[in-house]
C-alpha cells in the first residue's frame, strides 16, 4: 500500500552522517505516521541519539533527506519546527545555571521548571501567563507530580525530574515527542512511572507521534506500532514488534545471546548463560 506522506511525522530517506571520515549513520530510511508510537532499539553507540539530533536539525546530513511534520530539513526554519517537537533527553536533567547540558535551573520550583518549556530557556526569564501556569500545573498533575508543584526542582528524585521534564516537553502540545532513553538511571518503580506516563499520553485524544529511543526491549509500550532495530548506524530491521522482536533479531542487534518472550503485551529479555563466555572471550 502506498504511504500517505502527508500523514507522516517523520519521513527519513537514505540518511547518512559521516564525521571525520567515520560513518555514524548509514542509509537510514524510516517513516513514522502521525499519532503513532515507534521505538528505536539498539546498543550503546549505534547512532540513536545522532539520528534524533538529525530530526531536530542539530546534526547535519552528509546525504539523504528528512521531512519532519511535513517540513523538509534544510528548507525550513528549524527554530519554528522545534516548537512543534517535544524532546526529553536524560543526559541533561537538572543543574545550576553553569552546569553544562542542564535543561532547567535546579533552583526553580517544579512548576517554573515546566514553564521554561514555553520559552525554551534554562532559567525563567519571561513572565508566564495565568493560562500557562494553569496548563503547567495540569501537566504536572498528569505525570503524578501534583504534590511537588512548589518544590525546588533540584530536590526532586531523578524519576520525578524525568516526569517533570516530560511535562515540560508537553507544554507546547507537541505533534512529535522524542523520548531519548527517558528511563536511564531510574529504579524499577521510577522506570515504570515514566512508562505509565508515556502510556497515558499515547491513549489521550490527539496524541503526538512518539519516538521512543531505548536500549531495553522491556520499555516498549504495548501500543508500539513499529520497532526499528539499530546497530552500527544502520536499521537492521523494522516493522511491527510481533514480527521483528525475536531471540535471533535481538541477539544480532545487541551482539549478546538472548532469549525474549512476550508477557501481557510487553517483552522481557533473558541473557543466555553462554553469553557471558562469549562476551569476555
Ligand atoms: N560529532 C561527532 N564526531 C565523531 N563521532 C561522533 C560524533 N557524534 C557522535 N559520534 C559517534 O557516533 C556514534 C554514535 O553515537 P550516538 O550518541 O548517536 O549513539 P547512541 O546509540 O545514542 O549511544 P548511547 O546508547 O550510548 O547513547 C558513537 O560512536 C559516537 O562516539
Amino acid at each position: 500500500m502506498p504511504i500517505d506522506t502527508d500523514n507522516l511525522a517523520i519521513d527519513a530517506r537514505d540518511v547518512r552522517v559521516v564525521r571525520h571520515g567515520t560513518v555514524i549513520l548509514d542509509q537510514l530510511t524510516a517513516q513514522v505516521p502521525r499519532g503513532t508510537c515507534t521505538a528505536i532499539l539498539g546498543p550503546n553507540g549505534c547512532g540513536k541519539t545522532t539520528f534524533a539530533r538529525t530530526l531536530l536539525g542539530q546534526a547535519f546530513l552528509t546525504s539523504g533527506s528528512i521531512r519532519v511534520l511535513g517540513e523538509t530539513l534544510g528548507q525550513t526554519d528549524v527554530r519554528k519546527l522545534r516548537q512543534r517537537i517535544g524532546i526529553v533527553n536524560p543526559t541533561t536533567d537538572a543543574g545550576g545555571y553553569h552546569t553544562a547540558g542542564a535543561v532547567v535551573d535546579a533552583d526553580l520550583t517544579t512548576t517554573e521548571a515546566v514553564l521554561t518549556g514555553y520559552f525554551a530557556t534554562v532559567g525563567l526569564y519571561d513572565r508566564p501567563t495565568a493560562d500557562q501556569r494553569d496548563h503547567a500545573s495540569h501537566l504536572l498533575e498528569q505525570v503524578g507530580l501534583a504534590h511537588r508543584l512548589d518544590h525546588r526542582f533540584g530536590t526532586l528524585s531523578t524519576g520525578e525530574q524525568r516526569r517533570a521534564l516530560i511535562a515540560r516537553a508537553l507544554v507546547h502540545l507537541p505533534e512529535l515527542l522524542i523520548l531519548d532513553e527517558p528511563t536511564a538511571g531510574l529504579d524499577i518503580p521510577g522506570r515504570e512511572r515514566v512508562l505509565a506516563t508515556v502510556e497515558q499520553l499515547l491513549t489521550a485524544p490527539n496524541a503526538p507521534a512518539v519516538l521512543m529511543i531505548t536500549h531495553h526491549v522491556e520499555e516498549l509500550s504495548p501500543r508500539t506500532q513499529q520497532v526499528l532495530l539499530m546497530r552500527d548506524g544502520r536499521f537492521l530491521a523494522g516493522g511491527r514488534p510481533k514480527d521483528i522482536i525475536t531471540p535471533e533479531s535481538l541477539t544480532e542487534t545487541f551482539g549478546c545471546k538472548v532469549y525474549v518472550r512476550r508477557i501481557h503485551g510487553r517483552y522481557w529479555l533473558e541473557v543466555l548463560p553462554e553469553a557471558w563466555l562469549d562476551l569476555i572471550r
